[in-house]
């Protein structure tokens, strides 16, 4: 039986161009994204595969990145699931700053412990682990049910929520999370074992 799950972090997005920090705000993509989004599809579509259901934040730019694999693939229509669940971490105070003028105004090493760090979350925002916390329940009793069912699933989200659950279904340390970054428009494609565990993970970059 084939247990298939795809994540794909949106394509570019309006506040990814200005280099502002998003969070739940709701740009939409920009003209790159949009391309990315297409070309993530047809990596999906040359790899043979075809999708049972898909997963998505209620944010645009992870709906319409979705849309546009969909169309790609073939499968406008395909039965869709949204959920603030997968929505991007909150980033709280810092929504709408710039990330350069928040590194002049706080230093590079606090910027980072905010946007990297496991744990702290940036000024009335949410850490990781607080992402984590509300992701991962929803994947445990929606997304990963439907995988192990035998169903091929499709989840197009947000960098951060993403990070946290791909910590969560490769058995990651938040040391090594720390680390992995995701590209906008890259899937990453994950064969699950019967236990829930991953036997193949191939980043779909080319
Ligand atoms: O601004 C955001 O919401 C995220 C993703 O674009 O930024 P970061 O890279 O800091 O996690």
């Amino acid at each position: 039986m084939d247990r298939i799950l795809v994540l794909v972090r949106h394509g570019q997005s309006e506040w990814n161009l200005k280099n502002l920090f998003t969070g739940w705000k709701d740009p939409g993509l920009t003209e790159k994204g949009i391309a990315e989004a297409k070309a993530a599809g047809e990596r999906l579509k040359r790899k043979g595969l075809k999708f049972d259901i898909a997963y998505t934040s209620v944010l645009t730019r992870a709906q319409h990145t979705l849309d546009l694999m969909l169309a790609e693939l073939g499968q406008t229509g395909l039965k869709t699931v949204k959920d603030q669940a997968l929505n991007e971490r909150d980033y709280g105070d810092l929504t709408g700053l710039n990330k350069d003028d928040a590194r002049k105004k706080w230093g590079e090493e606090q910027v980072l412990v905010w946007r990297r760090s496991y744990d702290v979350p940036p000024p009335g925002g949410e850490s990781l682990k607080d992402t984590l916390a509300r992701a991962l329940p929803y994947y445990m009793t929606h997304i990963q049910p439907d995988v192990l069912s035998g169903k091929s699933v499709l989840v197009a989200a947000h960098g951060n929520s993403l990070r946290s659950l791909i910590m969560a279904i490769e058995g990651l340390t938040p040391a090594e999370i720390l680390k992995r970054e995701l590209e906008t428009g890259v899937p990453v494609f994950y064969r699950l074992k019967a236990d829930s565990r991953p036997e193949k993970i191939e980043i779909l970059n080319g």
